[in-house]
């Protein structure tokens, strides 16, 4: 038995999201890979067998964490299962034109243990299509598996296990308190709805003094979605940017009237 002192606070701060999922065997795999890691938390977007959780193929791949699976939850949206979270990290084999910043899973794992302010979720994408742009974009880091070159791609529970491993490592190696304090942010980290409403806001008014052609948007939001995934912004920082936002749409207004 493994008697390492670890800091259990990561635990309760971080989930599994898996997305359209196909293959009942992987979510009890995952579920499995989860549990022996000491997580608990594993959420379904869009499953394609809605029963996917009471499914035997599912139950005997989980094995002894039939509670994990009985307790997951399934949604519909990637937003839903991000609510409370103020960090997400997008998990691909797969590098992107336009993604956010690209880490590896030790340097995640030892964010998230020394920073207790996160709560944090890992989204993994379908056994065919991995996980869309419109999903890894609204991350804060991509995460890649570093693997062979000529085929990196994991089978999703494993990459779940490697995932939770180094989460696990990561929690044994650091017994500092966990309780934030001195490190990470200086105020509340923003929830990631919070900045999905700022970047709604902001191409509003990006496009009314027509610096953002709707009908020709180019790259321009997910340009600048990724300058933002470099800072982890905090409440008071997408509040200052949702001010900007109103003044530029009043101001427009009221010269309109004008
Ligand atoms: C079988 S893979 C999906 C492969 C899919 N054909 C693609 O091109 O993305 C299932 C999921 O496992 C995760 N995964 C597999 N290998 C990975 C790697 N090397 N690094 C990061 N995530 C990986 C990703 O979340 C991926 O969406």
């Amino acid at each position: 038995m493994n008697q390492a002192k670890i800091n259990t606070s990561l635990f309760n701060r971080l989930r599994f999201v898996l997305v359209e999922t196909s293959s009942p065997g992987n979510v009890g795999a995952a579920a499995r890979a989860i549990k022996t890691m000491g997580f608990s938390e594993l959420i379904l977007v869009n499953p394609r067998f809605p029963d996917v959780l009471q499914r035997d193929e599912a139950v005997a791949f989980a094995s002894g964490a039939q509670d994990i699976l009985a307790a997951a939850r399934i949604v519909d949206s990637v937003e839903q299962a991000l609510e409370g979270c103020n960090f997400a990290a997008a998990l691909s084999a797969r590098l992107r034109e336009f993604s956010p910043p690209l880490t590896a899973p030790r340097a995640l794992a030892a964010q998230l243990v020394a920073d207790a302010s996160l709560n944090a979720a890992v989204i993994f994408g379908s056994e065919r299509y991995g996980l869309p742009n419109e999903i890894v974009e609204k991350c804060n880091v991509l995460l890649n598996i570093p693997a062979n070159p000529e085929y990196s791609s994991l089978n999703l529970a494993q990459a779940v296990q490697v995932l939770a491993y180094e989460c696990r490592v990561a929690a044994s190696e650091d017994l500092s308190p966990a309780t934030g304090g001195e490190v990470g942010f200086q105020g509340n980290a923003a929830s990631l709805a919070d900045i999905d409403g700022m970047f709604a806001h902001l191409e509003q008014a990006l496009v009314e003094i027509e610096f953002l052609d709707p009908a020709s948007p180019k790259k321009l939001m997910p340009r600048l979605k990724r300058l933002f995934s470099r800072t982890q912004l905090e409440t008071e920082e997408v509040n200052i940017l949702r001010g900007i936002a109103s003044q530029i749409l009043n101001k427009r207004r009221r010269l309109d009237r004008s």
